[in-house]
């Protein structure tokens, strides 16, 4: 496709990386984990992770919006809150992308203030370069520099999201 600059991760290697952040899941909890995942994003590799998780698991999802294209407002709102309580039980917030970090401190925060047992993120990509606030994410599938990145879930204004890949945004498509 025209609009990417290049390939970062293919869906096999995306695949790969599910299989051993699900193993190492599945060793760090014992009983019962509510995964959350964040909407819409985080779909594909929600979907794809929860499938190497060897745990009993309920999920439950969150849609929070910050984004208009590639700018953050910097102000997080919740659009669409969970189904279940999390008094009381370990938390997986399951996310595509941390970049300032605002989206998952503000959730992180929520979640435990709620009384969950334990609170903890996994997410497919980081951007380190781009963090604004402290983000303690325990399981990352990838680190990546400051690139707009689309696909497996990840938009620009909507689009992209069924990429089965994860690529570099052109630049003249958002300048
Ligand atoms: O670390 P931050 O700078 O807060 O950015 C990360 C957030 O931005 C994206 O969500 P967005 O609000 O674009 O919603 P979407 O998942 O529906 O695309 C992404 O899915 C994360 O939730
Ligand atoms: O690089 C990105 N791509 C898509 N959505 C995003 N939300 C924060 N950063 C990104």
């Amino acid at each position: 496709m025209k609009e990417i600059e290049s390939i970062l991760y293919t869906e096999e290697v995306i695949k790969e990386k599910c299989y051993e952040l699900g193993k190492k899941i599945s060793e760090d909890y014992s009983g019962e984990l509510l995964v959350v995942g964040i909407l819409k994003g985080a779909v594909p590799f929600m979907a794809e992770l929860i499938k190497r998780i060897d745990l009993p698991i309920i999920i439950d999802f969150m849609d929070v919006s910050s984004y208009e294209g590639t700018t953050t407002s910097g102000e997080v709102r919740i659009l669409k809150d969970l189904e279940f309580r999390v008094e009381g039980r370990d938390v997986l917030i399951v996310e595509d992308i941390i970049d300032t970090g605002l989206t998952l401190s503000y959730l992180t925060e929520v979640i435990k203030k709620r009384g969950a047992k334990s609170v903890e993120i996994c997410s497919m990509l980081t951007k380190p370069k781009r963090r604004k606030v402290y983000v303690n994410a325990k399981y990352v599938g990838f680190e990546i520099d400051d690139k707009f990145v689309v696909g497996y879930g990840m938009d620009y204004n909507e689009k992209y999201r069924n990429l089965p890949y994860v690529g570099i945004l052109s630049e003249s498509v958002y300048k």
